[in-house]
């Protein structure tokens, strides 16, 4: 789920990445994006996916954006000509210019916590100071964010959006109501 921080603007993901809690079949994600009204970006998320895998999604359903959350090299995300964004799990060694080089055709660099043996969905929030301030794509802020702590993310990093997953949850993959209200609060609070 990511917001979009000048309008305030929801994009639902549809994860396609079979250990994720969050995975759902194909069948749920067709009634999902039928369910959604007009104006609204469905984002497709995969972790190192076959081309099949995400062709027989594409055949099914039709997604605005994929999001790539595994090893994937700029080939692979470009295999598809749709746009895409790129999550990149950091460490105090990664280093972000290059990664902004390497997928300068992105529409944006999903910035995420790195925990061993996670592709993500992790709750863990990593060092915002390794944000470089001048990256030349529009950053979407994730790891760890909740009600609580996304004003102040915003403040310090500036990122284009935010996307939360288990902040915003009651159990792994059921979403809350009420925190997904709170947690949009907590973005306009930023008032940047
Ligand atoms: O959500 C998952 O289970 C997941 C599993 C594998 C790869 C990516 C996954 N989620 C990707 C997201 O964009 C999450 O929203 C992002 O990692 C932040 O999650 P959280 O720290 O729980 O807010």
């Amino acid at each position: 789920m990511h917001w979009l921080l000048r309008r305030t603007v929801v994009t639902p993901s549809e994860v396609f990445y079979r250990s994720s809690p969050r995975n759902i079949e194909l069948q749920r994600a067709r009634e999902i994006a039928a369910a959604l009204p007009p104006f609204i970006s469905i984002v497709g998320l995969f972790v190192d996916a076959a081309p099949s895998e995400v062709e027989a999604v594409l055949a099914e359903i039709r997604l605005d954006v994929l999001q790539f959350h595994g090893d994937e090299s700029p080939e692979a995300c470009r295999l598809y000509g749709m746009s895409y964004m790129k999550a990149i799990r950091v460490r105090k060694d990664t280093n972000l210019l290059q990664y902004a080089t390497q997928y300068h055709d992105a529409r944006a660099l999903l910035l995420d916590a790195y925990l061993p043996g996670m592709a993500g969905g992790t709750g863990q929030v990593f060092d915002w100071d390794l944000v470089p301030p001048q990256l030349p794509l529009p950053v979407v802020l994730a790891g760890g964010l909740n009600p609580d702590n996304v004003a102040e993310a915003i403040r310090q990093v500036r990122p284009y959006a935010v996307d939360v997953s288990g902040g915003v949850e009651q159990t792994k993959g059921i979403k809350d109501a009420g925190k997904i209200a709170a947690f949009m609060r907590g973005v306009q609070n930023a008032a940047l």
